[in-house]
């Protein structure tokens, strides 16, 4: 293997193979690839379907330029105990943990190790990734872009001021769950209704697809984009008028913020 611009994932799980898989569907050479796993059954899983090597943690650290964090937050300050003998100044370290500070990690490594915190997301998986990146104190603007041209292979990047962090995650990293479970939500209410749920399925799905075709295509803010659909005394205000009756909006509000504050807390190394 080439030595030259080499990255390295450690923590290949769910979101480190979707971060892999995004490299390799964007014509990153699989031989400047390697990935840190533990699990032997999982390391052949990755080298089969990627053709990737899998290394140690320590040899990943030591002979990429790049190394991305993907492991999860409880198991960051093992990880950089492991591998912090290994670095060496002008090394890039990308982290996607939730919660885990630049501030953590620049104090776990070898001085003139470049950081950068990055919350990405699953949609990443189908080239239609959120991420929002935000720099160490020591980060220059080519590692900065480094990073950034990491996570723009697999969706969009945002660069945000790291303060934004836990809210951000509150935001587009969870947000995936939350879509997911309206959509569970609509399917089931729909099978209620007497639909065939294979029904059910098509009707939300692609309600949902062209509602975010509509949302990115028209630029037309949300609000009037539902009073479109909300015929006077007709059946969507019928359902609007349950949804606010049974505090939607709201309960959003508390989810989000239980979410923001649970970044917060791993951030702290709270179990
Ligand atoms: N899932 C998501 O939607 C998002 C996740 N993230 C962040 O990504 C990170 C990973 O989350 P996710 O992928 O969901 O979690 P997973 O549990 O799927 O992945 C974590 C991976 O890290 C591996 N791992 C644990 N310890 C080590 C170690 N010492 N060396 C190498 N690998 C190790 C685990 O291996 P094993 O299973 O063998 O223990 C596992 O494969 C988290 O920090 C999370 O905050 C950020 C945004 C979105
Ligand atoms: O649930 C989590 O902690 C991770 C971070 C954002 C999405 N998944």
């Amino acid at each position: 293997m080439s030595e030259s611009n080499a990255t390295a994932i450690i923590g290949a799980g769910v979101m480190g193979e979707t971060l892999l898989s995004g490299l390799v569907r964007a014509g990153r050479r699989v031989d400047r690839l390697m990935v840190g796993e533990k699990r032997a059954e999982r390391a052949r899983e990755l080298e089969e379907r990627y053709g990737v090597a899998v290394v140690s943690n320590v040899d990943a650290a030591a002979r990429a330029d790049t190394v991305a964090l993907v492991v999860k937050p409880q198991d960051m300050g093992d990880v950089l105990a492991e591998i912090a003998p290994s670095l060496r100044a002008g090394q890039l370290l990308v982290s996607l943990a939730a919660g885990i500070t630049t501030s953590f990690i620049e104090s776990r490594v070898p001085d003139g190790v470049a950081v950068v915190r990055v919350m990405p997301n699953t949609p990443a998986l189908v080239d239609e990734g959120m991420s929002a990146i935000s720099p160490g104190s020591h980060c220059s603007e080519a590692q900065l872009a480094e990073a950034e041209a990491l996570l723009d292979s697999v969706g969009r990047v945002l660069r945000i001021p790291e303060r934004q962090q836990d809210a951000v995650t509150a935001i587009s990293g969870s947000g995936p769950a939350y879509i997911f479970f309206v959509v569970e939500s609509m399917i089931e209410a729909g099978v209620h209704l007497g639909l065939p749920r294979a029904t059910a399925s098509e009707l939300v799905i692609q309600t949902l697809v062209g509602s975010a075709k509509m949302l990115r295509e028209t630029g037309t803010h949300p609000t009037v984009l539902r009073e479109q659909v909300t015929s006077p005394g007709g059946t969507t205000a019928s359902a609007l008028r349950e949804l606010e009756i049974h505090r939607v909006r709201a309960a959003f509000l508390a989810a989000m913020e239980a979410a923001r504050n649970r970044s917060r807390e791993l951030a702290e190394g709270t179990p």
